[in-house]
């Protein structure tokens, strides 16, 4: 076997290809990024997104409990910023909610980054699956802007259900006592039009990337975590985390 198949065959550590550099020996470029690439510490990144009530969450908390992401809800960091005592952004945040509007990225992001960040150092965990972001160009822009360069993005996991279906369950979770300010009919109208006009054409940009792996989320919660354990599996076979 030949240095480059050592390389390419994960024979070689990192502390090996350092100590062939300092010797002198040559490795191909192109092997030598894909070898860093696979040994990078950067948080592994995979967002969630699909319709209000599609399940996010809830799938979210099942995939953490079998393969040890950590899940950060741009919509739960949001809530938690506007109840926070001497926010200044409760007041833009809460119209947002109510309203089904998109927040300025600004504050999402930063919301996400701290996130991350905390838990990096607290729990040494570093994969995260961030639910209900990025939203609209806005919040892709940022993100591309503040996080792409400090993060592996893996791919979206895109959860499809009907809006009726959807809206339903939204209705449940409301009169279960959710406490949620939106979880209501008026409310519920214009978040899916912002899903539909700002969130769908996300989704479709990284479609064209072939980054999408899309769920069908209408069965039950645990029929529906068989696909995505199927296709996490899958990802982790093909060494993505
Ligand atoms: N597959 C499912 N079948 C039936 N009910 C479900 C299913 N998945 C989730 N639910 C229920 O539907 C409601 C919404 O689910 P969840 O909060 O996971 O959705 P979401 O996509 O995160 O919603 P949102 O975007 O509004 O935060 C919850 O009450 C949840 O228990
Ligand atoms: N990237 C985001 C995510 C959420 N919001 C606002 O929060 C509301 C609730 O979000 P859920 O994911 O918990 O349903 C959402 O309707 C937005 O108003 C946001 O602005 N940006």
């Amino acid at each position: 076997m030949n240095f480059t198949s050592l390389v390419f065959n994960r024979i070689l550590s990192r502390k090996q290809v350092v100590h062939c550099i300092k010797k002198n020996i040559i490795l191909s470029n192109s092997l030598f990024k894909l070898h860093t690439r696979k040994m990078s510490d950067k948080p592994k990144i995979i967002f969630v997104l699909g319709a209000p009530g599609a399940g996010k969450g809830t799938q979210c908390e099942k995939i953490v409990d079998t393969f040890g992401f950590k899940h950060l809800s741009a919509g739960d960091l949001l809530r938690e910023e506007r109840s926070r005592e001497g926010s200044e952004f409760g007041a833009l945040i809460e119209d947002c909610i109510v309203n089904g509007k998109i927040v300025p990225v600004e504050i999402t992001c930063s919301l996400l980054e701290n996130a991350m960040i905390r838990t990096k150092k607290e729990t040494g965990n570093n994969k995260f699956l961030i639910d209900g972001f990025p939203r609209n160009e806005d919040n892709l822009q940022g993100w591309q802007r503040q996080m792409s360069e400090k993060v592996d993005f893996l791919f979206v996991f895109f959860l499809d259900c009907s809006e009726d279906l959807c809206v339903g369950r939204c209705l449940k979770r409301g009169q279960a006592g959710s406490g949620r300010s939106d979880d209501n009919l008026d409310s519920l109208k214009k978040r899916f039009n912002t899903y539909m006009t700002d969130t769908m054409p996300i989704i479709e940009h990284y479609q064209k990337l072939n980054k999408v792996r899309k769920i069908d989320t209408s069965p039950g919660p645990d029929e529906v975590f068989k696909s995505v354990q199927t296709a996490l599996q899958q990802a982790h076979d093909e060494k993505l985390f």
